[in-house]
């Protein structure tokens, strides 16, 4: 509680230097945090003042007689007090409830809350600690809640302030990692969101010696009659981030719309790939876009063969549970996750980290459950990915990220590595796609930008240039 509250008060000075603090402190460790909080601001010179519930945390209580030992003032909470004494404040703190709250929210707490939202409204800046009260910290939903301008969250980022209209509540999100003993840390809060320094480490750097046969042979099984433009996009992400070779197989007519992509066409692809040898295969495959009614059947013979693979599209089966291996990455979105474990597409994106545990409980490997954020979830644990942009729900991203993610397997990045990395390449050339394209950004253009994402993360990670 010593380390949030000291890190809530460094934040708001830098957030909002010089301004006097009113803060809310709610009956549980949440409040404490709050009183701890006035008390640095009070040693920092900046004037502060509580409103505070009767403290039923220990911690909270002990706090509380600090605060009142270096001088501060406390005063009762109610909505009347609120108002009138956030007119001479400059920025109002939300200790009222963190990761403790039960829903519903009490009446007398909802009027409160109120007050605040209604503060915010005359322009007074609000900053919850850890997470909007109100808010459940494990799921995307929001009901009466807080609406913050920033929320300074503590030990690790919870679902609530990553998913759905609940992040939405949140306000820029700062959080603020405490040395805390494993039992404080709260379930929900053990998504990680890496940073792109580290994500642009996990890139392959080429030697200067490097030809095709060494840069990644990828193949692409897919398509079928009427949707044979989807392995056509995965190819083509594959190759835009750095793949030497990149076949696509297909019981279709695939249109030829890159002469960089090699196109077979196979009468029955089943008996082609059940004939492929050993030393035939290639480095890595995509496989699942646009491969219509027999997807299973030839998802099968492709992980027999145990090499690294990325399963999407028509190829995420809930038969296919057990097939895989640890080198698969499966990529559904949360219908096709919804269908995998038998719920409902709504659960999945009401609480995208569980489903995205789940899953990988259910498939092995990793899987990364796509939406905004995506979820990668590995043996290792979970991470949330950053940025993107709304114009990417469009058709074709999920392909073109399935060639990347082949891509990245081809040049030997594991799967884990390749899945955390590959999403955020995506996503980061999503943004600058959307510099000239706004809403009308399509694939084909995340793809052509995949180049400069991948300069963006080696930079960020202070790796040498060159990339794709
Ligand atoms: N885990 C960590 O990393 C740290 C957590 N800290 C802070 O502690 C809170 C969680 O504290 P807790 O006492 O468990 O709960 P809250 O303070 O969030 O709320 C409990 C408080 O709220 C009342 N309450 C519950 N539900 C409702 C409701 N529906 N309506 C009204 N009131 C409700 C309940 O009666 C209690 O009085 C965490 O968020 C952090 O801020 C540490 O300080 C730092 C490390």
């Amino acid at each position: 509680m010593e380390e949030a509250g000291r890190a809530a008060a460094n934040e708001l000075r830098r957030a909002f230097p010089g301004q006097a603090t009113l803060l809310l402190a709610g009956g549980g460790a949440n409040g404490g945090d709050a009183f701890v909080a006035a008390r640095h601001l009070l040693s920092l010179g900046v004037g502060a003042t509580v409103l505070a519930l009767p403290a039923r945390h220990p911690l909270t209580r002990r706090n509380r007689a600090r605060w009142r030992a270096v001088g501060g003032q406390t005063f009762a909470l109610t909505p009347a007090a609120l108002a009138r004494r956030s007119r001479d404040a400059g920025v109002l703190v939300d200790g009222l409830l963190g990761t403790g709250f039960q829903p519903p929210l009490r009446p007398a707490l909802a009027e409160v809350v109120g007050a605040v939202n209604a503060a915010r409204a005359r322009g007074l800046a609000v900053v919850s600690l850890d997470l909007p009260s109100g808010l459940d910290a494990a799921l995307a939903e929001a009901g009466l809640s807080v609406q913050a301008n920033l929320t300074v969250t503590f030990s690790g980022l919870k679902p609530a302030l990553l998913f759905g209209p609940a992040a939405e509540r949140a306000g820029r999100v700062v959080l603020a990692p405490l040395r805390l003993p494993p039992e404080w840390a709260t379930a929900e809060a053990l998504a990680q969101r890496p940073l792109d320094a580290d994500l642009g480490a996990c890139l392959p750097v080429r030697a200067a010696g490097a030809h095709k046969g060494t840069a990644g042979r990828v193949w692409v099984v897919g398509g079928h009659p009427g949707t044979a433009g989807a392995p056509v996009l995965a190819g083509w992400g594959a190759l835009r981030t750095g793949a030497g070779l990149v076949t696509l197989h297909s019981g279709a007519e695939v249109p030829l719309l890159h002469p960089e992509l090699m196109v077979r066409r196979h009468s029955d692809l089943g008996a082609f790939l059940d004939g492929v040898s050993a030393n035939g295969r290639p480095d890595a495959v995509a496989l699942g876009m646009g491969l219509g009614p027999d997807a299973a059947d030839h998802a099968r013979r492709v992980l027999r063969w145990g090499l690294p693979t990325v399963l999407d599209a028509d190829a995420l089966q809930p038969e296919l549970a057990g097939s895989g291996h640890d080198r698969c990455v499966w990529t559904p979105h949360p219908g096709e996750a919804a269908r995998l474990l038998g719920h409902t597409a709504a659960e999945v994106t009401r609480d995208p980290l569980s489903a995205a545990r789940a899953l990988q409980a259910q498939l092995g490997g990793v899987v990364v459950l796509k939406g905004g954020p995506s979820v990668v979830a590995a043996p290792g644990g979970l991470s949330v990915s950053r940025g993107g942009h709304p114009g990417m729900a469009s058709a074709g991203m999920g392909d073109t990220l399935s060639g990347i993610l082949a891509a990245l397997l081809g040049q030997g990045v594991s799967p884990e590595d390749a899945a955390r990395s590959g999403v955020r390449l995506h996503a980061r050339a999503g943004e600058r796609a959307a510099r000239a394209f706004g809403y009308g950004l399509s694939a084909s253009d995340v793809a052509a930008e995949l180049g400069g994402a991948w300069h963006d993360l080696q930079a960020a990670a202070g790796a040498p240039g060159g990339g794709t």
